[in-house]
């Protein structure tokens, strides 16, 4: 029988000779459908491979974490160097790197751990190198750094994707707004507020009946593809922010530097000469969009020494996140909360726990009687 591996090759080439069109929509996306189930079944642990899916065993510290994700020999481990001071083997042949290397960049009152990890190639996510491990980890990430070497052909930025996106991550992207809900009978309801989209009526059906699912309703509320739906119904995708980062630009000129310096989410830079480092931090800063709250004791000036930094959902960070990344208890015990920062209306400003902080917020926490 021919493997999970062999069969995706075969939709892969069948997808390839079809051409795409409203009368195939369908098909297509019946196919897609298919390819990931058979890419879950590589994803899932076997008893004869092993467990699949884990990836190194280093702790998690600090208030995010950062993935260096690449192919061989890109500079990633010079760049774990130069960013942290934490020593990882730096040389000019490939797969230096053979394990997972971490280190902690202190920035703005935040300590952000970088993960160095060794290069990927092509079929990594199939089980090839030390690939599933890597990209494993990288799931674990808050941000991803993918390291590209700038005179290396830009389309290695396509191929790390595509191994990516094999293990369900999604990058920069945000999770399609689409609700999905299987029930025990009733058919499948579909309803859009798109007109003329990409996903229709037939297509989302086709997809369902190849995941045997017979009753359901499906709400879609923004122009998505069929590969975004397939996403919803496999549920466990993972949407974290990346920066490409183009290393190596000591090797190009000042024309083409400028051109990469336009194109969003890039950062050029050079490890080896440490060129444009704080413009990468910015960017990781941003990109992050961690939180820091201070704490004020009643009757005492705020710590500006030691934030509170959170890693809310996108920046999303609310008072009862801050009462709870303090200690569990005390957000049953707030009864209420007063805010000073670019979050409050007035100085201070009263709130309940869903008020949501902004970076640099000072917040006292009033307890009830
Ligand atoms: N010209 C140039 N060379 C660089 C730069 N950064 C790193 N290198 C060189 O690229 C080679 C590979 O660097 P590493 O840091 O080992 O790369 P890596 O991505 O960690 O490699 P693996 O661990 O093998 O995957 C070394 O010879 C580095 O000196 C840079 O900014 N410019
Ligand atoms: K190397
Ligand atoms: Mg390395």
């Amino acid at each position: 029988m021919a493997s999970a591996v062999e069969k995706i090759r075969e939709i892969e080439f069948e997808m390839s000779r079809t051409q795409k069109n409203k009368a195939t929509s369908g098909h297509l996306g019946l196919l897609k459908a298919k390819l990931a189930k058979l890419r879950r079944e590589i994803l899932e642990p076997s008893k004869s491979s092993g467990p699949a899916g884990t990836g190194f065993d280093v702790h998690k510290t600090g208030d995010s974490r950062v993935g260096l994700v690449g192919f061989p020999s890109v500079g990633k481990s010079t760049l774990l160097t130069k960013l942290t001071g934490t020593h990882s083997e730096v040389a000019a042949y490939e797969f230096t790197t053979l394990t997972c290397v971490p280190g902690v960049i202190q920035h703005r009152g935040s300590k952000i751990q970088l993960l160095d990890l060794p290069g990927i190639i092509e079929g990594a996510k199939d089980g090839r190198g030390r690939g599933r491990q890597v990209i494993s980890t990288a799931r674990t990430c808050d941000l991803i750094l993918m390291v590209l070497d700038v005179m290396k052909p830009i389309t290695h930025k396509r191929l790390i994707e595509y191994e990516l996106e094999g293990f369900g991550i999604r990058l920069n992207k945000e999770p399609p707004n689409i609700t999905f809900k299987k029930k025990e009978k009733g058919g499948i309801n579909f309803q859009t507020t798109v007109k003329d989209g990409q996903l229709d009526e037939d297509t989302v059906k086709k997809i369902l009946a190849e995941y045997k699912i017979h009753n359901a309703d499906v709400f879609v509320r923004a122009d998505h593809s069929d590969e975004e739906f397939i996403d919803v119904i496999e549920g466990n995708r993972i949407y974290i922010p990346c920066i490409c980062v183009m290393n190596k630009i000591d090797q190009i000129s000042l024309d083409e530097l400028e051109l990469l310096d336009q194109v969003p989410n890039f950062c050029p830079i050079s490890s080896h000469h440490s060129w444009n480092l704080d413009g990468l931090l910015d960017m990781i800063w941003k990109k992050l969009a961690l939180v820091r709250v201070y704490t004020k004791p009643r009757g005492a000036n705020p710590d500006y020494n030691d934030p509170v930094n959170m890693q809310g959902a996108k920046g999303k960070c609310t008072v009862e996140d801050f009462a709870n990344k303090i200690h569990k208890s005390i957000a049953a015990e707030m009864k209420y909360a007063l805010v000073w920062g670019t979050s409050a209306k007035h100085r201070p400003q009263k709130v309940g726990k869903d008020h949501l902080l902004e970076d640099e917020d000072v917040v006292q926490l009033v307890k009830k009687t």
